[in-house]
């Protein structure tokens, strides 16, 4: 089940409009597909190795001395675009390596193919985690996913695109 925390509640609420996106259980390739009427386009601005942040390690429930650790993670940023020229969502996808065992590797191998196609080929939802904040960029949703009990934790930004997008 995921909770549902709202951090920065000095910013409530979001716009009402928002609630449904940003309380989405599944996948939001596909909702943001649907109201497209068109395939995601993925455009990426970066796909590397990173150490994780104090803040990503606490995201990702770790605790104690392995938050001292450091701990490297394959990071991808994104900006996702519906049916106009300018993006919808900006999105960064975080792998622990420890989560990129087996067929996962292949997360890091998707190019512009969404990661909600692999996340959710299988399951409508998957157990989660969730806060949503007021960002410079916009509201967005930082969600801590398990699966398959692998980690991976995403964050969604709704650009202002999004909002004034009439699809
Ligand atoms: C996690 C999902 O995948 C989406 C696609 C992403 C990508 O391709 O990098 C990143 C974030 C998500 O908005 C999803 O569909 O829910």
């Amino acid at each position: 089940m995921s909770s549902y925390p709202y951090d920065c509640l000095n910013n409530w609420p979001p716009p009402i409009e928002l609630l449904p996106w940003l309380n989405a259980k599944g996948s939001l390739t596909a909702m943001l597909e649907e109201k497209a009427g068109q395939p995601l386009r993925v455009e990426r601005s970066f796909e590397g190795y990173r150490l994780l942040t104090l803040h990503q390690k606490r995201q990702l429930g770790l605790h104690n001395s392995a938050l001292n650790r450091s701990m490297l993670a394959w990071v991808r940023e994104v900006r996702l675009y519906g049916n106009d020229d300018k993006p919808w969502v900006q999105a960064q996808s975080v792998f622990p390596l420890a989560s990129l065992k087996g067929g996962a590797r292949r997360l890091q191998q998707l190019k512009g193919i969404p990661i909600g196609y692999v996340l959710f080929k299988r399951s409508r939802t998957l157990p989660n985690k969730r806060s949503v904040c007021l960002t410079d960029d916009g509201w967005q949703r930082q969600t801590c996913y398990d699966w398959y009990r692998r980690k991976l934790l995403i964050s969604e930004t709704f650009l202002s695109a999004f909002l004034s997008s009439d699809a």
